[in-house]
Formats: structure tokens, C-alpha cells, sequence
């Protein structure tokens, strides 16, 4: 696999150089004609990840993996950043239903899917030798390696912000929706108390969400263009929604964010309903 890096090129874990110009007169199949045209296009390119992203789609570099499930929220968080990066990978689902957490997810996977992530939840993401777990650790290692667009303002306070909307997400309301949690409640208890944990723990966490950012809001969390709260708002809106029926009114500012998300494609593409594993009625 080949890593371009600030600091050179590295080609199945081994430097081949220091220097990341060289990247082109290493493409070692090119003949000279292709060198001078990748070099020419390197030259030109705006955006040197945006070298890297067409490069490795074209040179038969592995393609990155995404372990998902349709309805995962937190998968779909790592979708919509795969999408707004630009980044084409495989789609492997693992559907809990059936138990592939504790499996080898498919024939070309030779271990159980515990071996990739030991949680045994989704999402996974594994770029060569590097396996990630948790989708938060996923898109902050795909805003690292692929810098445009930034995933966090440079702006401290709205930064800051981010980190606490993702955050309230991230612990503060999917672990309580999560599928082991409300299936154990389900058993344990019963299904109405299932049905009001869940909307419990939504409303504290859209409340404190509403608060946050209604004076930090435009068209998105923190303003007009997309960040890391976006990322985690879309979802676990359309999952209220959708899943479990969360009547939007009490939360405007969400509302509106949710609605302007609806419009962008990296958005569009990224809901459960379009994934190859989505039951064909959803
Ligand atoms: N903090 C982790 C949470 C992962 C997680 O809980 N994923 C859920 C889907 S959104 C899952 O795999 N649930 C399966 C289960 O609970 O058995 C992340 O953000 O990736």
C-alpha cells in the first residue's frame, strides 16, 4: 500500500523516499509519458490530498474497507465523512441480527469480527495494515489524512463547540439507544420501558443540543459549512425520526439543520435506506 506523506512515501511500510515530490518518478509501472502526466497533474492539483485521493483510486492501491450496518448511526456518521472527503471504499455489512459480530463477516474475512473490533460494534474502518474502531477516531484519522474540507473550524470557540455536540451524541444519547441496550431492556423489563428510555435519553440530549447551538447555528451547527457537529447531528436526527418517532417541533434549530443537510449529496447518500444491506421495504 502506498502513504504519501508530508514526510515522503512509504510503500508497504517501507520509505521509499523522504521527499513526497518523488512519489511521481516512483509510480514505477508508468512509462514516461504517464510520469510526465501524473507530475504535470501534480503539479497543477489545488489540493495535494486531492492528488492522493485520485492516485490511490487509480493505481490499484487497496481500497479502504468500511465495516457497517445500514441502520447504524454511528456508521453513518463515518459514511458522510468517506462522502465529503471524496474517498471511494468496499462497504462490508455486518448485521447483528444475525450474529456477524461474533463471525468472520464474509468468506475473504479468514477471523471473527471481534479480531477487528473487540466491541464488536460498527463501525470499522481498515486502510491496509491500519484497522480503526469508533467513529469518532475514524473521521478525526480520515480529517489527518485527507485535510480537505477540514473537519473542525479553526475558530477555538466554534471548534469547542463541535466537540460538544459531537460529544453529547457520542455519549450522551446513542449509548442509550444503542441495539444491545434496548433489547436488553426489552427482555429484562418490557417494551414501554424501552420506548421511554430511549425517548428520555433523546429529549435531555436534543435539549442540550437545542441550547447549544442555537446562537452558533446557520445553515449547519457552527455556521454555513459543514463540520464535525454536522456530522453527528444528521444522523442521530434521522434516527429520532425515523426510528423512534421524535416529534422535531420542541428543537427548531435542529430542525433547520436537519432539513439543509437533506439537501447535500454527501448527506443524501449516506442515510441507512440507500445501503446495499437495507432491507428492500425500509
Ligand atoms: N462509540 C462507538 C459506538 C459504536 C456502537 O455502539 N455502534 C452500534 C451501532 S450505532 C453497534 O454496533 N451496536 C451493536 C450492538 O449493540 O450490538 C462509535 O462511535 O463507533
Amino acid at each position: 500500500m502506498w502513504i504519501y506523506s508530508s514526510a515522503g512515501v512509504t510503500v508497504n511500510n517501507k520509505r521509499v523516499s523522504s521527499s513526497p515530490n518523488s512519489l511521481l518518478l516512483l509510480s514505477i509501472q508508468s512509462n514516461r509519458k504517464e510520469k510526465l502526466k501524473l507530475y504535470s497533474y501534480w503539479r497543477t492539483a489545488k489540493k495535494k490530498n486531492s492528488f492522493l485521493r485520485d492516485f490511490m483510486a487509480n493505481s490499484g492501491a487497496e481500497k479502504l474497507k468500511l465495516y457497517s450496518y445500514w441502520r447504524s448511526s454511528c456508521a453513518h456518521r463515518v459514511r458522510i465523512a468517506l462522502a465529503l472527503k471524496g474517498l471511494e471504499y468496499e462497504y462490508i455489512p455486518v448485521n447483528f441480527l444475525k450474529g456477524d459480530q461474533f463471525n468472520p463477516v464474509n468468506r475473504f474475512d479468514p477471523e471473527d469480527y471481534l479480531t477487528i473490533n473487540p466491541m464488536g460494534t460498527v463501525p470499522a474502518l481498515v486502510d491496509g495494515d491500519i484497522v480503526i474502531s469508533d467513529s469518532f477516531a475514524i473521521i478525526m484519522y480520515l480529517d489527518e489524512k485527507y485535510p480537505e474540507p477540514p473537519l473542525l473550524p479553526r475558530d477555538l470557540h466554534k471548534r469547542a463547540i463541535n466537540y460538544q455536540a459531537m460529544s453529547i451524541v457520542l455519549s450522551g444519547i446513542q449509548p442509550h439507544q444503542n441495539l444491545a441496550v434496548i433489547r436488553y431492556i426489552e427482555e429484562k423489563i418490557n417494551s414501554e420501558e424501552k420506548t421511554s428510555w430511549v425517548n428520555n435519553a433523546i429529549t435531555k440530549g436534543f435539549t442540550a443540543l437545542e441550547k447549544l447551538l442555537a446562537s452558533s447555528a446557520g445553515k449547519h451547527a457552527t455556521g454555513d459549512e459543514i463540520y464535525l457537529a454536522d456530522l453527528f447531528l444528521a444522523p442521530q436526527i434521522h434516527g429520532a425520526i425515523n426510528r423512534f418517532q421524535i416529534n422535531m417541533e420542541p428543537y427548531p434549530t435542529l430542525a433547520k439543520c436537519y432539513e439543509s443537510y437533506n439537501d447535500l449529496p454527501a448527506f443524501q447518500n449516506a442515510v441507512p435506506e440507500k445501503q446495499p444491506d437495507a432491507p428492500s421495504t425500509s
